[in-house]
């Protein structure tokens, strides 16, 4: 086998990717290309408003569905290496490594408090007023949907029935590479992202002890991870007998250390050669490029040759995403998720989903072209001039790291049709762009110079979102040959602990590849400055109206 991804034809990764709604695997070459992709919905519960809940076993058994399909009429021993990632929710298990319910009513299956969880805010609150130093690394302010408020919150609710039952507590891109190799170390990546780990100085005793979780220090960290390896790193012995058995692989293939989802979506496009796209980004270091992922979520991913600082932005983490690279995060936590909201809770829902459905389109390439319809002969984007959202109905991730900031809508009309309906969708889509703009204005103002954007995740197959994010940024966007960038991301990985690349670096640049460049139209450029000047007021005005209810 020739190091640097020349090996003889027929070499195989398998990337496995654990999103909030669906895991989806795929079986990629020591190109970057895809042969087989397949996917299965994952169970959710939302016992009561900002609970969120899943089961470890429901998401593994849907993991060896995926990847039984993708190797289906291939010779299994051509596959050299497995690699996960996953959305970062807490999984608990207890000391024989059984589920244990992190809910009040007991139910062991729902072991798992997922990522957008947000029953922690007592919690979180008090962290963030002990002011600790850990949490510079978190833009100054720790989010709820971290991993440590989370911890307390058990503790402080579940004395008896988890907490003191409880042996092992895993971010779930780690529960799955455990899962695989019986190996419970950690990975770098969830650790130092959510965890307050830090890459250079380990675990700080003090926070743990001051926020009331001295357990974890007495412990040595046993239950939450005392050997950390670096994403990518081969873990044990690779791919146990169990494991191969279950998800349909040779046992002793080597499994990697993960990532969270949005790193590996990071991985999946972000070292790609751009030469010949007649992007600024060409010939500059890779630091001037901007990862999103957008899912569910969407992800901000900007890297750094030194730590830069940014108020209201994640990290700077170290070698989190790439090895070498500081990462800083920005983040909404709600996108995909909000555009589903506005446009299942519109009246003309029924309607469009009976129009799409005979059309046999998605909803989402209907409203596209039902735009394209009223707007008549002006760009798509000013049938909103009237119409503003502010897309934080689940908080504020990044820049404001404020999680009582609410969604606000102006504009609304006595209408209920499809063209209010579509107007509202891409309202939408553009504040959630807007809040892009910001959030990369606050990377720039903080050191960050940014030039391209490498967008990937599902609301990337979205051409109206892509459009949106060029326009309203100003900048191009780039989307990946794959459209499943996540999961060549995920196979990277695998691709990295088979020993086939030398690097993370190298198997970045051999695996990922640029598929088609989206320009922004210049010439709308006044219009959307103005919208984003509308956009700032929006919250602005949010915030004078809490401090004159809270008045006297
Ligand atoms: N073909 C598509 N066209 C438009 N939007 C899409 C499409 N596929 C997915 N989406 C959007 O992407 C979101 C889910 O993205 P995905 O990456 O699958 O999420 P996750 O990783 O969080 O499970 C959905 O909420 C939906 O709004
Ligand atoms: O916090 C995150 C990454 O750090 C993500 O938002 C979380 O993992 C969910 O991802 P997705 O929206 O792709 O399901």
């Amino acid at each position: 086998m020739m190091p640097g991804g020349d090996q003889e034809p027929g070499s195989y990764y398998v990337g496995v990717d654990v999103g909030t709604g669906s895991v989806r695997a795929a079986l990629v070459d020591q190109r970057g290309i895809l042969l087989a992709f397949a996917d299965q919905p994952i169970k959710r519960w939302e016992p009561q408003f900002n609970h969120h809940e899943q089961s470890s076993e429901d998401i593994w058994a849907a993991c060896c569905v995926v990847t039984k399909k993708v190797v289906q009429g291939i010779d299994v021993n051509q596959i050299r290496g497995l690699g996960f990632d996953a959305t970062c929710s807490l999984v608990v298990l207890d000391k024989q490594f059984r589920p244990l319910p992190v809910n009040h009513e007991g139910d062991s299956r729902r072991n798992i408090i997922m990522w957008l969880d947000h029953r922690a805010i007592t919690q979180v609150h008090r962290i963030n007023e002990t002011k600790h130093s850990v949490l510079q690394c978190v833009g100054g302010v720790m989010s709820v949907e971290m991993q440590a408020p989370k911890l307390l919150w058990l503790k402080e609710n579940l004395r008896e029935t988890c907490w003191d039952k409880a042996g092992h507590f895993f971010d779930l891109p780690d529960f799955l590479s455990w899962k695989a190799t019986g190996v419970t170390a950690r990975s770098l990546c969830s650790l130092v992202c959510k965890w307050t780990y830090s890459a250079e100085k380990g675990w700080d005793d003090s926070f743990w002890k001051m926020i009331g979780l001295e357990d974890f220090v007495a412990d040595n960290y046993r239950k939450i991870g005392n050997q950390v390896l670096p994403p990518g790193a081969s873990l044990g012995n690779g791919l146990t007998p169990e494991a191969a058995k279950d998800l349909g692989l040779p046992a002793g293939i080597a499994v990697a250390a993960p990532l969270i989802d949005a790193h590996a979506g990071g991985l999946g496009v972000i070292g790609a050669d751009v030469r010949g796209h007649g992007l600024a980004c060409e010939g500059q270091p890779v630091t001037s490029r901007l990862a999103i992922i957008c899912g569910t979520s969407s992800c901000h991913m900007g890297i750094s040759k030194d730590p830069i600082f940014v108020p209201g932005v994640w990290g700077p983490y170290f070698s989190a995403m790439i090895p070498g690279f500081w990462l800083n995060e920005g983040g909404q936590s709600v996108t995909g998720k909000l555009i589903d909201h506005m446009v299942q809770g519109h009246a003309a829902f029924p309607e469009l989903k009976a129009k799409a459905t005979a059309r046999c389109q998605s909803v989402y390439a209907y409203l596209n072209s039902h735009l394209d319809l009223i707007k008549k002969a002006q760009p798509v984007g000013f049938l909103t001039v009237d119409l503003h959202v502010w897309p934080d109905f689940h908080g504020n991730r990044s820049p404001f790291a404020d999680l009582t900031l609410k969604g606000m809508v102006t504009g609304l009309k006595l209408s209920q049709d499809l063209d209010d309906l579509a107007i509202l969708y891409l309202a939408t889509v553009q504040a959630i762009a807007f809040g892009t703009r910001l959030i990369i204005e606050a990377m720039e103002a903080a050191g960050h110079s940014i030039s391209t954007l490498f967008l990937c995740g599902g609301l990337s197959k979205n051409p109206l979102f892509v459009q949106m994010h060029a326009d309203i940024t100003g900048m191009p966007v780039v989307l990946s040959q794959e459209v499943e960038s996540v999961l060549v991301g995920a196979a990277i990985l695998g691709a990295c602990a088979s020993g086939d690349f030398t690097s993370v670096q190298e198997a970045m640049a051999r695996m990922s590849k640029v598929g088609k460049v989206v320009f922004p139209r210049l010439e709308d450029k006044r219009y959307y400055d103005k919208k984003y000047q509308v956009f700032l007021k929006l919250v602005e005005h949010q915030k004078e109206y809490a401090a004159i209810m809270k008045g006297d």
